[in-house]
């Protein structure tokens, strides 16, 4: 896979059309990623349009809740015909296994392909800190992250969404075939923003994942187009 089909554009913007602007400015984006902000605001109609521009979407709508309650969205979502979709593994086993059979179930009735379930494991924007303190876990935060991407694992699901800082462990662990999707990536010269556990591109892949997330040092860039043709210069 050439190095720019790797990145993933999240288009967290508030509405269809600043959607399109950035869409358009990046043509030489294959990947983009429609979250909570875009979904909320436009509903599918974004996800059509994407499809329409022959682009691979990656709907991050980080389901968390019952078993039963998770099947039926991932039910809803199969017929998307998207390509990745996020639970939390805190959703647990039961909701985790529960969905990847939705998702299967749902894409078969539409006859679609069923997209790749990928569970968060810990938000990049949380630290060692944050984990131990305010979220009460007591495990060191590599181990957390490991357990989780274990448990989505075990639980049949297809990769994880993890910091590219447990990249290279999970990847050692879990094998070459579970999908690894690393946000809080950073190019040199771009600012953190609210990302805590971060690394360059070149580090990330190195690290071990398969797709980087890289929004804001892309789309609030004075020129998108040249800010994204700049990492995948800094990756060539
Ligand atoms: O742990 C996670 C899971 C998802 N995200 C999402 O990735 C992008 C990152 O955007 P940047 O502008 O590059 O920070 C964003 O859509 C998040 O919802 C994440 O950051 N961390």
């Amino acid at each position: 896979m050439l190095v720019a089909e790797r990145i993933i554009v999240p288009l967290d913007v508030p509405t269809a059309a600043d959607a399109i602007a950035l869409i358009d400015q990046l043509d030489e984006v294959r990947f983009f990623k429609v979250g909570l902000e875009l979904f909320v605001s436009t509903g599918p109609q974004i996800l059509s349009i994407l499809k329409d521009r022959q682009k691979r979407i990656f709907l991050d709508l980080k389901f968390h809740d019952i078993p039963n309650t998770v099947a039926g969205a991932c039910r809803a979502a199969a017929g998307y015909g998207v390509d990745l979709i996020t639970i939390h593994a805190t959703a647990g086993k039961n909701a985790l296994q529960a969905a990847k059979a939705a998702l299967e179930a749902g894409a078969e009735a539409k006859r679609q392909k069923p997209p790749k379930l990928i569970a968060i494991t810990l938000l990049t924007s949380l630290n060692a800190r944050d984990l131990a303190f305010d979220l009460k876990i007591p495990l060191e935060l590599p181990e957390y992250a490991l357990q989780m991407a274990l448990l989505a694992q075990e639980s049949g699901l297809d990769g994880a969404v993890c910091s590219p800082q447990e990249a290279q462990q999970l990847r050692q662990v879990c094998g070459e075939e579970f999908v690894l999707v690393c946000p809080g990536v950073r190019p040199e010269w771009a600012d953190k923003g609210d990302q805590k556990r971060s690394l360059t591109p070149a580090s990330a892949l190195k690290a071990g994942a398969d797709y980087l997330v890289i929004g804001r040092p892309i789309t609030a860039a004075t020129d998108p187009a040249a800010a994204f043709n700049r990492i995948c210069e800094e990756l060539a």
